[in-house]
């Protein structure tokens, strides 16, 4: 296979890529992206055209992986039936010879990565996969990544290939997430049926963003709006720029790239020269159909997205296709922190005092004693994941559920003995329970999480 001539076109922005530092740069693409809705066939030119940029990036010296969803949709195909199956990626062979073949005519070799959560469950198990991927990659081959349906019951599920592809990013130290979908950017408004709708160019903080998760994405995959932004806000969280764009002109990603890389030697998270969102109209706006083709379209909140006037002014000289681009957070979270909260599924609650929030949050971050656990919900073992909820204790053992979600731990009791030394000194722990816990450094555990088992949302806590 030749390069196409939009191949060799790119070739000119390429050169401003040139003499700088290896990026690494993971590319989703969903299902829609992959085989038509209609009739499940692969959607050749796309395909070719993605694994032109990706080889044409790779001889450029960065680093690629692949996140690619398809195997249900290809399997339809394959199966000859009309409807996803539930339990059913049949055609992962399929998808995976179908990339394998393409990027062969560029002399590229790939290797397949299939995960679940509980692949990276164990430190270990995570660091060897962050490992696998360093390798991979060193040695110039294209890792694709999907999640292994065949095994991955709900329990043990990332559930979606956004959020996997924000976790490898995260787990890679990317430096940038393609999001690539069927809509060119994040707007103001449903552009559709509000003609004045903008696009959203930059969003500073994901979290400050409400989305419309009527538009639930396509009919073969899983994700849809509000997965990307959840994406958004864990890869963003470990220092990586995350964008939304087309996936139908994939050689975007490369105009993308270089017109970013240069606002950089601007200075750090550079914005375009554009007019802000006045904040006139902060509501959900919602969609009115789910269409993969819809638009997304979410309420910014004033100062936290810039748009694009309707005639675009870069503040670049580069030319760059629409695109949303939300800014990595200026310090990375740390890998481990990364981990806990966003590698491992929680197994259940452990609901603490406001007391024990601050003493785990403060600079000098504390572990977690049994006096500061009021409640524990659901069934988990040592050493397994939990989340944990703030509580205002309000007299008589009662309390009122403050915040249910701040962060995780990876805990040292299971929630059976936890239910058992809640509220009591660390030094009743072996009287109530004949024992005390992990040993750590040679002694018994006082602690229901170790300060660096446990990891939370809001950032200030974590820097
Ligand atoms: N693992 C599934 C894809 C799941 C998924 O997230 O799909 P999508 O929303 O199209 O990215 C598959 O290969 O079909």
């Amino acid at each position: 296979m030749n390069p196409s001539p939009e191949f060799n076109r790119f070739a000119g922005s390429l050169t401003n890529m040139k003499g700088k530092r290896a990026l690494t740069i993971v590319i989703k693409l969903g299902t829609s992206s992959i085989c038509d809705e209609k009739t499940h066939d692969p959607l050749l030119s796309n395909l070719s055209s993605l694994v032109e940029t990706a080889v044409r990036l790779r001889r450029d010296g960065h680093r690629v992986i692949l996140v690619s969803s398809g195997a249900i949709g290809i399997g339809l195909k394959r199966l000859d039936i009309e409807k996803r199956p539930k339990h059913l990626a049949a055609a992962q062979c399929r998808l995976i010879a179908l990339w394998d073949g393409l990027f062969q005519q560029l002399r590229q070799p790939v290797a397949q990565v299939l995960l679940t959560r509980n692949d990276i469950a164990d430190r270990t198990q995570y660091l060897n996969a962050s490992n696998t991927f360093a390798e991979l990659l060193s040695m110039d081959i294209i890792p694709i990544v999907n999640e292994n349906d065949t095994l991955a019951v709900n329990e043990i599920k990332f559930g979606d290939n956004d959020t996997l592809s924000a976790i490898t990013a995260g787990m890679v130290n990317a430096d940038y997430l393609f999001l690539m979908t069927d809509v060119d950017c994040l707007y103001t408004n449903n552009p559709r049926t509000h003609p004045d709708a903008q696009p959203i160019e930059v969003v500073e903080d994901v979290s400050t963003l409400r989305v419309d998760v009527s538009s639930t994405g396509s009919a073969l995959g899983t994700g849809g709006m509000a997965t990307k932004l959840t994406a958004a806000r864990l890869a963003t969280s470990a220092g990586v720029t995350t964008i939304i764009t087309r996936s139908s002109i994939p050689s975007n990603i490369f105009h993308i790239v270089a017109y970013i890389q240069s606002l950089k030697g601007a200075g750090p998270n550079s914005q375009p020269q554009t007019p802000s969102i006045t904040g006139t109209s902060p509501t959900l706006t919602p969609t009115t159909t789910s269409s993969a083709d819809d638009p997304m379209t979410l309420s910014p909140l004033p100062s936290t997205a810039t748009s694009r006037s309707p005639t675009p002014q870069p503040a670049a000289s580069l030319p760059h296709p629409l695109h949303t681009r939300f800014l990595p957070k200026p310090r990375a979270l740390r890998d481990r922190y990364f981990w806990i909260l966003h590698g491992l599924a929680p197994h259940g609650t452990v609901y603490i005092d406001e007391g024990a929030y601050g003493a785990l949050t403060r600079r000098d971050k504390a572990g977690l004693l049994p006096v500061g656990v009021v409640d524990v919900a659901g069934t988990f073992a040592q050493q397994e994941a939990v989340n944990l909820a703030v509580v205002q204790r309000i007299g008589g053992g009662a309390y009122v559920v403050k915040r249910p979600e701040v962060g995780r731990a990876l805990v040292n009791y299971s929630s059976t003995e936890i239910a058992r030394i809640m509220g009591q000194q660390s030094s009743r722990i072996q009287e109530l329970l004949g024992y005390a816990g992990l040993i750590r450094n040679g002694a018994d555990s006082e602690y229901i999480a170790y300060r660096d088992n446990t990891a939370f949302f809001d950032r200030k806590a974590e820097e």
